[in-house]
């Protein structure tokens, strides 16, 4: 089985928030910082399994501190476990006070990618190998979310089921 480093799945992306990103409480969009997560996330995923891949699941996206136009945005995405085709992707998101240069963890985000093949189904991918303190951590306490995950999925299947297609309108 392939295997690849945690380290090799790392990405990094900085930004300024501009008047266009801000909500009218003057912070960033909880929308966009959405995106970033996602787009990192995937990059991060792109780099351990080089094939197809999409987002299956997002956690959460917890909301830790307000990121503000004075403030410098950052994600850091890597890899923290992976099942048989499933992916599991850590983003951080730190905000920096460009004036103090104080920072603060302003969100944190564990999405899970599904890699495909050329037929779009399910395929194998590396597995991680997780290095440092921070890394092991995240990778030792996967296995627990990946379960919940799977529950949950299957609640919201059953939701689903439940739930009528039909517009308000008809
Ligand atoms: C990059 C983008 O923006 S993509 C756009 C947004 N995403 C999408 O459109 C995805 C839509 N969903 C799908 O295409 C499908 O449901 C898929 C590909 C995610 C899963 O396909 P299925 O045929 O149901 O897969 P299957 O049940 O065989 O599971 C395959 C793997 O995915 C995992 N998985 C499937 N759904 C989820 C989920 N909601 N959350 C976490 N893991 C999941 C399974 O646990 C399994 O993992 P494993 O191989 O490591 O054991």
């Amino acid at each position: 089985m392939e295997q690849k480093y945690t380290r090799e799945t790392r990405c990094f992306k900085v930004s300024r928030v501009f008047p266009t990103d801000v909500n009218n409480h003057d912070t960033l969009f909880g929308g966009k910082l959405m995106s970033y997560i996602d787009d990192i996330a995937s990059i991060s995923v792109s780099k351990l399994c080089r094939t197809a891949a999409v987002t299956a699941s997002t956690d959460s996206v917890d909301f830790l501190q307000p990121i503000r136009p004075t403030d410098s945005v950052s994600l850091e995405s890597f890899i923290t476990w992976t099942g048989t085709s499933s992916i599991e992707v850590f983003v951080k998101v730190i905000r920096e006070d460009l004036r103090s240069g104080d920072r603060k963890i302003a969100a944190t985000s564990f999405l899970t990618f599904v890699a495909l093949d050329e037929q779009n189904k399910p395929t194998p991918v590396p597995q991680i190998v997780p290095e440092t303190e921070e890394e092991l951590k995240l990778y030792e306490t996967a296995e627990q979310r990946a379960l919940m995950r799977k529950h949950r999925r299957e609640e919201s299947k059953k939701f689903a089921d439940f739930l009528v297609t039909k517009y308000p309108w008809e």
